[in-house]
């Protein structure tokens, strides 16, 4: 039976997400009530720049006090959607001391301080949400945090950033130049306030703490994983990569250690081949390959930004924790029950595809190759190409520890032979 009295929602933000959360929630206001079992109504939407023109929302509801709204004491569910770590973090906790819960699509803070949230809302029994927070609409906490539960997940492996796929597919396919694809992604509200976070890595990285939390049921924050970002994936890079039959992504890779005891987390380009699906996300999409005991692998793909794509995930979770409120209970809180060690980016074990610039004479190759070798790091293939006394050297490795690696460049760049190291990239997914 539909309840008449509607569940209030207080929107903080109206940007990009915003904007399309208020115009679905208007817009589609009858099925949310009917699958709600009660009708919602946006009760506020707090927004920096209240004289802004915001199609579709009374303008009596706009307030630049996003305090006073949470603190009001009728509102059901907070819907944080203004990014960045202050002042949502604080108002995500003042929403749950004052009755409401809280839907969010704030990966940077739920990286950063994600216990800290979890406890304040479970000290209030209120829920926390944010599917949104990772890959845009693609359902990922959910399936991770309930339908995997009974099962044990050992790799999360995936593209989790629109902005940067997009951006890398653009060089790769069209030639386009890093510059003028960022702007392109920008314009088309994938990109972050800030689209450092997006180009450095730390956005991916934000997502990657979160997945690998949830998906190994234990805590990893943000400086627990290791970050690179794609700045410095040249055309060169891109060729180097056809001859070798793959692509570059932005990958996260999450993975669980074979005796149970440790996790890895880390974000960096890598090399994948062409016949990787993940090689084929074009554009913005995302997409996340889930490895488990029982499951075997499963694959999540979709939108992985924009505004509408992450309104949908926002709303899900919106019905969700309108549900809760009515029926009275809240839904699973934090994963978190085992300490698992979170081993350093020196112990991941991965291929390595470097490109050095040597001289062009005899002796060179066996020097190089007696490094590798002093160092522990099995040579795959090598591959040389001289002109001039300046040579290219191109040497892919078998599997070896990133310590190992780097001991490997190090001494590599004393060398007086190697004039300079012009490239290294993992490869993965082989
Ligand atoms: N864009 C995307 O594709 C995705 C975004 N997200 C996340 O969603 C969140 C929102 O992103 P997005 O919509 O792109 O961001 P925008 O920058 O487009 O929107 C931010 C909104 O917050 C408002 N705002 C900023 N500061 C304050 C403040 N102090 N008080 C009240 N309102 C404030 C802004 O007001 P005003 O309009 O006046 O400037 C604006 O409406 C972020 O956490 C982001 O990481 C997650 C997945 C995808
Ligand atoms: N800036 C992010 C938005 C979604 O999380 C991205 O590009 O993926």
């Amino acid at each position: 039976m539909m309840r008449t009295r509607p569940l209030k929602v207080a929107l903080l933000g109206c940007g990009v997400v915003g904007s399309e959360v208020a115009r679905i929630m208007t817009t589609h206001a009858d099925d949310l009530a009917a699958r709600i079992g009660a009708p919602v109504e946006l009760a506020g939407v707090a927004v920096r720049r209240p004289d802004r023109v915001r199609e579709g929302i009374d303008p009596a509801l706009v307030t630049t006090d996003a305090t006073a709204l949470v603190k009001r004491g009728d509102i059901d569910v907070v819907v944080e959607v203004i990014g960045g770590i202050e002042p949502a973090r604080t108002l995500i906790i003042t929403a749950f001391e004052h009755g409401a819960s809280v839907v969010s699509a704030n990966k940077a803070l739920l990286a950063q301080d994600g216990a800290a949230l979890h406890a304040a809302a479970e000290e209030q029994d209120k829920d926390l949400y944010y599917e949104a927070a990772v890959a845009g609409a693609i359902p990922l906490i959910r399936p991770l945090r309930e339908s995997l539960a009974g099962d044990k997940v050992n790799r999360v492996l995936g593209i989790v950033n629109g902005t940067t796929n997009f951006i890398l597919d653009k060089m790769d396919s069209t030639g386009a130049g890093y510059q003028e694809a960022l702007d392109e992604a920008t314009a088309l509200g994938y990109a972050e306030a800030d689209p450092t976070a997006d180009v450095e890595g730390f956005d991916a990285a934000a997502k990657a703490a979160i997945l690998a939390g949830i998906a190994f049921h234990t805590r990893v924050r943000l400086d627990d994983v290791y970050r690179e970002g794609m700045t410095e994936v040249t055309a060169a890079d891109f060729a180097s990569a056809k001859e070798m039959g793959c692509t570059i992504k932005l990958l996260a890779i999450c993975e669980r250690a074979a005796d149970g005891e440790s996790v890895t987390a880390r974000v960096h380009p890598a090399m994948i081949p062409l016949t990787h699906p993940l090689a084929s996300v074009r554009g913005a999409y995302n997409a996340v390959f889930v490895e488990s005991d029982a499951s075997g692998q499963l694959m999540f793909y979709g939108p992985g930004a924009g505004g509408a794509p992450t309104a949908s995930a926002v709303l899900g979770d919106l019905v969700a924790v309108c549900r809760n409120r009515l029926s009275g209970t809240t839904g699973p809180g934090e994963s978190a029950y085992a300490a698992l060690r979170v081993s350093p980016m020196g112990e991941v074990v991965t291929r390595y595809h470097i490109s050095l610039d040597v001289a062009d004479k005899p002796g060179v190759l066996a020097q190089v190759a007696t490094v590798f070798a002093e160092h522990g790091v099995s040579i795959d293939t090598v591959r040389q190409q001289g002109k001039d006394g300046e040579a290219s050297l191109v040497v892919v490795t078998h599997r070896a520890s990133d310590a190992a690696l780097n001991g490997t460049v190090e001494a590599l760049r004393k060398l007086d032979t190697v004039r300079g190291v012009a490239s290294i990239m993992r490869v993965e997914g082989e």
